[in-house]
């Protein structure tokens, strides 16, 4: 018989408090696919905070740090990321060609240094919480799927494993990148959930049906009364 499909829920723990993170993360061991930490979170609890979490849920983590700087930086940051043996850490793929190589290259480096599963590289196309206005007041004027196909085409290009993107742009993506690259979605919101401040979104549903292979799922879930209630009803609402 076949495995059965691999829940696609990265819950985003996204609070500064430690011990809020590791009771959460050890709540929806039974729900959830996986737990991303964040900037939020990092900053408060560093390398430490993640070992912590990552052992209280025995889940994989997204260890979401959103590199951007010269190339030499963003491979030593990747090569410390190692330490915490996340399964996917991420960049920013407007940093460019030469430093999303380094990215990659330093995954290589920092599994081996750490002795730890070499993570999965990621790029973030166009961050979910911005549309068309926010990109033209940053100068980019072209539509924002251009941008974010021109980026993922860039990612694949430099040797990296997949892309961050919203649900909107990911079959395109799929039709351009292959059947192997990874498509990271966040701006994920059930019909039932506040927008807050993400602006490309789709439904968890939707988000499946066009190519995602993980979603990426925050305060709908962390924000509920009941989170292991809320990541369940959104797995329910999942195609099987
Ligand atoms: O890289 C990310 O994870 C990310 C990229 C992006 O474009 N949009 C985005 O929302 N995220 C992250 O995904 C999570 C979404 O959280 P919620 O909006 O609460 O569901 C947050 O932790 C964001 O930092």
């Amino acid at each position: 018989m076949a495995d059965p499909a691999p829940n696609p829920i990265y819950v985003a723990v996204d609070t500064p408090d430690l011990n809020r993170a590791t009771a959460l993360s050890a709540a929806l061991a039974d729900v959830a696919g996986g737990i991303k930490l964040g900037l939020e979170f990092f900053t408060a609890n560093g390398v430490k905070g993640v070992h912590q979490v990552a052992s209280a849920s025995g889940l994989p983590v997204f260890l979401d740090l959103k590199f951007h700087d010269i190339p030499n930086t963003v491979a030593g940051a990747v090569r410390a990321a190692c330490e915490t043996a996340p399964g996917i850490v991420n960049v920013h793929a407007i940093g460019g060609r030469t430093m999303m190589t380094a990215a990659a290259q330093a995954a290589d480096e920092g599994a081996r240094i750490h002795a730890v599963t070499r993570p999965l590289v990621i790029a973030v196309t166009v961050l979910t919480s911005m549309d068309q206005t926010d990109m033209a007041e940053c100068g980019i004027v072209r539509p924002v799927a251009d941008q974010v196909r021109e980026l993922a085409i860039l990612t694949r290009d430099s040797g990296l494993d997949g892309v961050v993107c919203s649900a909107h742009e990911a079959a395109m993506i799929r039709a351009a990148c292959g059947p192997d690259f990874k498509l990271i979605v966040p701006g994920v919101r059930p019909a039932w959930a506040a927008t807050d401040d993400q602006k490309r979104i789709m439904t968890p549903a939707e988000a499946i049906a066009a190519g995602a292979d993980i979603l990426v799922i925050g305060r709908p879930i962390t924000g509920a009364e009941d989170p292991v209630a809320a990541c369940r009803r959104i797995l329910a609402e999942l195609p099987k």
